[in-house]
């Protein structure tokens, strides 16, 4: 099977996971794209959606089915989103697609996390996949010095063909931070929080996955936190 497949095997394996006459928070990426084309099947059993990006609202608005700003919502009962790693303990590296601000503030109000995934993306130590980190951009410099201090290699998000820097939905910059092997998730999070200039940082580990559908050449596997 290809990844696009397995992709595709638990996006539909997400359906499940819908809850009727709710809300549903709908993360963004090449996983989440093909749940949201298997959301489109039902979307008049759903009230609605809340969208973790400007590129997810787009994709769930072409098919019809409602978007609404999250001030006007009070409760989401399911987050279905993709991960760049997540680990045996439900935590994730996640911001590959540069959306890790929206997608924490969305799983936050959320009381399920349902992760789709590839099976390529469960890792027993994060930190191969650089750790996405939005900062407001005046503060890129220093929030990189001290992201170097804990022992991680920043660079700089680039528009792709350009060397001019990547700007996300929210107007930050992305600082990708490679070289980290993240023991301690939680803490290191925690860490990161701290550093003055920092928007997020895509280490979803307070508020981890509660389930991950894992997508294998044996079929779909889940895995509960
Ligand atoms: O910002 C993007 C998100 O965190 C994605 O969920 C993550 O990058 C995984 O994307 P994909 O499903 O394309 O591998």
């Amino acid at each position: 099977m290809t990844q696009d497949e397995l992709k595709q095997a638990v996006a539909r394996s997400a359906i499940d996971y819908v809850v009727e006459n709710e809300i549903i928070g709908v993360g963004t990426g090449s996983t989440a794209n093909f749940f949201i084309d298997e959301l489109a099947k039902i979307k008049h059993k759903i009230k609605g959606t809340v969208a973790s990006s400007e590129a997810t609202a787009a994709r769930l608005r072409g098919h019809g089915i409602d978007v609404f700003d999250l001030n006007d919502v009070a409760e989401i009962a399911v987050y279905i989103d993709g991960a760049d790693e997540i680990d045996a303990s439900g935590a994730m590296i996640k911001g590959g697609g540069a959306a890790l601000t929206r997608e924490k503030i969305v799983a936050s109000v959320s009381k399920q996390f349902v992760c789709i995934a590839d099976g390529s993306k469960l890792v027993e130590v994060m930190g191969k996949f650089p750790l996405p980190v939005e900062v407001i951009p005046m503060a890129r410099a220093s929030v990189a010095r001290a992201l170097a201090k804990l022992g991680g290699t920043p660079k700089l998000r680039l528009k792709p063909g350009t060397e001019e820097a990547f700007v996300t939905d929210n107007g930050g910059y992305l600082l990708d931070v490679a070289g980290l092997s993240i023991t301690d998730p939680k803490a290191l999070e925690a860490q990161i929080n701290q550093i003055v200039g920092v928007i997020a940082v895509g280490l979803f580990a307070a508020r981890g996955a509660n389930v991950c559908l894992l997508g294998t050449a044996e079929g779909v596997k889940t895995l509960k936190f």
